[in-house]
């Protein structure tokens, strides 16, 4: 049995009366299957329909069709037992944000039906987990937005559940805080066999933890596949990026070339093409009035974002 089944789902969401009325499909027939124990991803650009889905999935938001089934239990007919199969961090801070660290964590477990000494218990050891001891008194309103997510995220483990529903869970977080989201994640899948569905449009993230991916763009799956298939779809390319220390030398034919098909981030310029081209260019801009210009290069194999972008995913529209 699979822990998640979506078939078909649609949801469209219904803004302004009248003439100024509008009709945004969000989800525009979403189907995908999440394997029991796997890191599952939903990786998409903003707007694309990810939080509209896992809203639906956690049995806040209904479907106008289609189906969910989540560990047997058909949702779109019992929404309510989708609280006892998962639980949910979503992008909003919750309304536990007057409480502190300690509190918020503890109330989640009892909230999930442990009683007053396991709940704390759990609590204490999930903040350890995660090393927020030192601020486990502070309310979560007046912490820092990255200690504040990953007080959100400790308070998602207390009074375990079978399934995880993460909706970009380290945004704003340091890296050492991510490590530990990681680590606890990684740990739950070993230990518990705990599912994982993650939201993110962060690529370097979907590539490490992932066990497979769907990409999502405007409200369907485009793809679902392991980030290795995804990359597979852009094998044998290669991606140069160029960093100028100013203007880009337009008077080097190679450089005057490349201006008309590199993507554009303010210096830097990403150019994705064979193995074989790419060595005349970084041959061309290695000498010469393209050198002394350059401040940086980079050659790299394909990523995931590589992958999106040939399946259609629009320019920028992943985070880096
Ligand atoms: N409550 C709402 N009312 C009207 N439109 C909405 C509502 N929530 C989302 N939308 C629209 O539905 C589409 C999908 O939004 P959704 O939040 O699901 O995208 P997302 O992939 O999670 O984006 P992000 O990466 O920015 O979180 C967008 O066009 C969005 O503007």
């Amino acid at each position: 049995m699979p822990c998640c089944a979506v078939r078909d789902l649609v949801k469209t969401y219904r803004t302004g009366r009248g003439a100024a009325a509008t009709e945004i499909r969000a989800n525009d027939g979403i189907g995908l299957t999440v394997r029991q124990g796997e890191i599952f991803g939903l990786l998409g650009p903003n707007g694309a329909g990810k939080s509209t889905l896992v809203r639906q999935l956690t049995g806040l938001l209904r479907p106008d069709s289609g189906s969910i089934e989540l560990l047997g239990h058909d949702i779109v007919r019992h929404p309510e037992r989708a609280a006892r199969l998962l639980g949910y961090l979503g992008q909003e801070s919750t309304a536990l944000d007057e409480l502190t660290v300690a509190l918020a964590a503890e109330t989640t477990g009892r909230l999930r039906g442990l009683g007053r000494a396991q709940a704390r218990a759990e609590a204490a050891d999930v903040l350890t987990e995660l090393g927020l001891e030192p601020i486990a008194h502070r309310p979560l309103a007046r912490l820092s937005g990255g200690q504040r997510r990953l007080a959100c995220f400790a308070a998602t483990l207390v009074g375990e559940r079978p399934l995880l529903v993460l909706d970009e869970p380290t945004t704003g977080m340091d890296p050492v805080a991510r490590r530990a989201v990681w680590t606890a994640v990684d740990r739950r899948r070993a230990e518990r066999g705990t599912t994982v569905l993650l939201v993110t449009h962060n690529v370097i993230e979907a590539e490490t933890v992932l066990d497979r991916v769907a990409v999502v763009d405007e409200g369907r799956v485009i793809a679902c596949d392991t980030p290795g298939g995804l990359k597979a779809l852009v094998d044998g390319d290669v991606r140069l990026d160029l960093v100028w220390r100013d203007e880009a030398p337009l008077s080097v034919p190679a450089v005057a070339e490349l201006a008309g098909r590199a993507e554009r981030t303010g210096r830097r310029w990403t150019v994705r093409t064979t193995p074989e081209q790419a060595r005349e260019l970084v041959a061309a801009v290695t000498t010469g009035p393209a050198f002394a210009a350059l401040d940086d290069f980079t050659l790299a194999t394909p990523s995931l974002e590589d992958a999106y972008l040939k399946l259609g995913g629009r320019h920028g529209g992943l985070a880096k």
